[in-house]
């Protein structure tokens, strides 16, 4: 892949992570206000005639998933199968929506301005 493109998304919600140690912050009720960066790929002559990997544009109904279905839940009720750690939200999130958008080459989960976790498959 040659080219790559990101856009980045915003969301709230709570999380708890199960398995951390009893005095673990983690282990506890809590919240983070979400940075999303998807990221999209393509070869040397995967442009589109505009000269686009995509249209940014292109990405709102991913910005309408989050406002909709995302925003302002509890992060267990939707990942019910394991922790929503940052890992396991970017790589929910790629499998949700690759299919959709076939360039899509990382999904990038921050919860605190320091931190970022990444799914690249
Ligand atoms: N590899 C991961 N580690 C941690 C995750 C995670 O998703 N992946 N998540 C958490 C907590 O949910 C939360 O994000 C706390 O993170 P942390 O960076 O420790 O937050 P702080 O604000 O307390 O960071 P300081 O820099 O120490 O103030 C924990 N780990
Ligand atoms: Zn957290």
């Amino acid at each position: 892949m040659v080219y790559r493109i990101s856009k980045e998304f915003h969301f709230s919600a709570s999380h708890r992570l199960d398995g951390l140690p009893p005095e673990h912050q983690c282990g506890r009720l809590h919240g983070h206000n979400y940075v999303i960066e998807l990221e999209l790929s393509a070869p040397a002559d995967g442009l589109d005639g505009v000269g686009f990997v995509r249209d940014y544009g292109d990405l709102a109904p991913f910005r309408q998933w989050l406002d909709d279905k995302v925003d302002h839940r509890h992060l267990n009720d939707l990942l019910v199968d394991r922790n929503p750690s940052a890992e396991n939200l970017a790589r929910w999130m790629y499998e949700q929506w690759q299919q959709h958008f076939p360039e899509l080459s990382a999904v990038r989960v921050s919860e605190t301005a320091k931190s970022w976790a990444e799914y690249r498959p």
